[in-house]
């Protein structure tokens, strides 16, 4: 895709997310890999408020190198792609079941593995990375080992983390994801049957 196609699809995407309530205010950003290096929201804008002149741009090095200040969580999304070569997009959203997943006081998986397209676009498991502070750059060593596992990655008390070979599909993730951790409260008092380790497997090979 031509950089001005990505930029559109990053307002569009941006728009679409923020219209179906996955973001609100200014929370959340995202970031997709150009020929150049990358581009990303400027920090404290609207994902349903971008413009395709006002983008933060990145050079390979993660330099800021044109464009309105880049969001404060360059860190973070240079720890995934670096962690995920195949990556060439990364959303950030407080969706608000992931988020209510991330503040609970749990060990071990959080969300389970009910639904194939669960697995198929996200994975069997996701991990959790402990609390930092929004922007801090500590977080890098967690969120590599747990980018690691799997394309999405839940922050605890903040949100997600996730993915893609295109903003799309690190969209779709997300959305999977949200809804996923949306289920995972439906269902958190009645007995579930997850997915067998055998059809895990048979997605996922
Ligand atoms: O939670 C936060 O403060 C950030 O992770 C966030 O979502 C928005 O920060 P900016 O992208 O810098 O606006
Ligand atoms: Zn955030």
């Amino acid at each position: 895709m031509s950089d001005s196609e990505l930029r559109r699809q990053l307002v569009e995407i941006g728009a679409s997310l923020f219209d179906r309530g996955f973001s609100v205010g200014s929370a959340g950003n995202l970031s997709v890999r150009t020929a150049d290096g990358f581009l990303m929201t400027p920090t404290n804008s609207s994902l349903g408020r971008l413009s395709v002149d006002e983008l933060a741009e990145l050079d390979h090095r993660w330099r800021h190198v044109g464009g309105p200040r880049p969001s404060k969580e360059v860190v973070m999304h240079r720890a995934v792609y670096e962690t995920r070569p195949e990556a060439q997009a990364v959303v950030h959203l407080h969706s608000t079941y992931v988020t209510a997943v991330s503040c609970l006081a749990e060990d071990g998986p959080t969300i389970p593995a009910l639904t194939p397209y669960f697995v198929m676009r996200v994975g069997r498991e996701v991990p959790t990375v402990p609390y930092y502070r929004p922007g801090s750059a500590e977080v890098d060593a967690e969120l590599r080992a747990a980018a690691a596992q799997g394309p999405a990655v839940i922050l605890a008390n903040h949100g997600s983390i996730v993915a893609g070979e295109t903003l799309e599909s690190a969209s779709n993730a997300a959305e999977e994801l949200e809804v996923s951790a949306q289920l995972a409260f439906l269902l958190r008092d009645r007995q579930v049957r997850p997915l067998t380790e055998d059809q895990i497997q048979e997605l996922l090979d």
